[in-house]
């Protein structure tokens, strides 16, 4: 059976460097699902066909890691029809072996419930804000606004909204670097393959 390894939280908190490094230290496939909002928000049109029709050359524009993009995907999510249409796809992903990190808001709630392990990577808002703004040459204080807009967004919606599963270890990277964020990941991964 592949081994899953479901990364969710808040934007910016750190997910995708993260889930990126579990993939190539464990040989594992990644899926970052949040491009595949971004990618359908992007689109334009009507966004359950957008969803529906989604392939490569979508998930590959380079300017899905935009703000604009964030926020265009952060609305698209909150419609259920978008979400069931893209509910298969994310499942296919999961089951391929070795193993494989997704990373998202609903990974460990609802896409893949069964995962053997769940972060649910956190960080103070400022944090996080100062870290996209950086990364993007943005302003920290509109990047805060913009950050707090989609996770109330993200986490309102009645649709798998961003929380964590029950059974979600809580990683909080407010005070870690890049590395000791991964080295904790790696931790609990190591805690549930050797018990
Ligand atoms: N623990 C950390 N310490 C400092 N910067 C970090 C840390 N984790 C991630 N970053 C940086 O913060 C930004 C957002 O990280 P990212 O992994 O893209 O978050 P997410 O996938 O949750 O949106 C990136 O520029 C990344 O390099
Ligand atoms: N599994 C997922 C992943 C992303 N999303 C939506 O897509 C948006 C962009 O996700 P992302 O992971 O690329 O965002 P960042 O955390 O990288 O800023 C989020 O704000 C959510 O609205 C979602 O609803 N479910």
């Amino acid at each position: 059976m592949p081994f899953i390894i479901a990364i969710d939280g808040p934007a910016a908190s750190g997910k995708g460097t993260i889930a990126r490094a579990l993939a190539e230290r464990l040989g594992f496939h990644h899926l970052d699902t949040g491009l595949l909002y971004r990618a359908t928000g992007a689109k334009g049109g009507d966004p359950v066909a957008a969803a529906r029709d989604l392939g490569p050359a979508d998930l590959a524009r380079p300017d899905l890691r935009s703000s604009d993009a964030g926020q265009a995907a952060s609305r698209v999510a909150a419609i259920p029809e978008v979400r069931a249409a893209l509910v298969d796809f994310q499942r296919r992903f999961a089951r391929q072996e070795p193993g494989a990190v997704l990373d998202g808001r609903d990974i460990g709630t609802v896409i893949c419930p069964d995962a053997q392990v769940k972060l649910y990577v956190t960080a103070s808002d400022q944090v996080r804000a100062a870290r996209r703004a950086a990364e993007l040459g943005a302003d920290p204080a509109e990047m805060l606004a913009q950050l707090r807009d989609r996770d109330r967004r993200d986490s309102e919606r009645a649709t798998a909204p961003l929380k964590p599963a029950d059974d979600a270890v809580i990683l909080d990277t407010t005070s870690l670097g890049i590395e000791a964020a991964i080295a904790a990941a790696l931790a609990e991964v190591d805690r549930v393959l050797r018990p």
